[in-house]
């Protein structure tokens, strides 16, 4: 599975951290950036990252930021992804089995190196549920989407 990374200048730091993780779990991965701790603004980051997952070369994708929050809200904007911030295992995994969650954000500076690599392990080894609500309920963010975005463009 490839997974896009991307953090904003308070996730750098966390980010280049599990770089060696991923290696040795032989998790491909692809760095959106930011390259450095010089201060960026977290949508440019997210945009990159999404981009990257909907247009099918990236299964899923992760970011760092100081929360997750702003990631998440960000990575929220677009179509066809669907974020969380995930600070526990548990919602890391049933995100993905109930949510189908695209995109795993994570607040650097409020958890640690031993947890981060438990959110990863559970977030890429779940899979969406089979189970019919789930499906539908996806299926409903995905027409209020289209909704809005009709909405939008009515309003010329
Ligand atoms: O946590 C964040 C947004 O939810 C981001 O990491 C921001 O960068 C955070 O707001 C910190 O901003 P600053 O520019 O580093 O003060």
């Amino acid at each position: 599975m490839k997974i896009a990374l991307g953090s904003d200048h308070c996730g750098y730091e966390l980010k280049v951290s599990l770089l060696p993780y991923f290696e040795r779990m032989g998790y491909e991965v692809s760095d959106f950036g930011c390259h450095s701790t010089e201060p960026v603004d977290f949508p440019d980051i997210a945009q990159q990252v999404c981009d990257g997952v909907r247009k099918g070369s990236h299964k899923r994708g992760i970011m760092f930021c100081g929360t997750g929050v702003g990631a998440a809200i960000a990575a929220n904007k677009i179509p066809g992804i669907r974020a969380a911030v995930c600070h526990d295992v548990h919602s890391a995994h049933q995100c993905v089995e109930h949510d189908d969650v695209n995109i795993m954000c994570i607040g650097a500076k409020i958890v640690g190196p031993w947890l981060v690599e438990d959110l990863i392990q559970a977030f890429i080894s779940a899979t969406f549920s089979s189970e019919k609500p789930f499906r539908r309920r996806v299926k409903k963010l995905h027409e209020m989407e289209i909704q809005y975005a009709m909405e939008l463009m009515n309003k010329g």
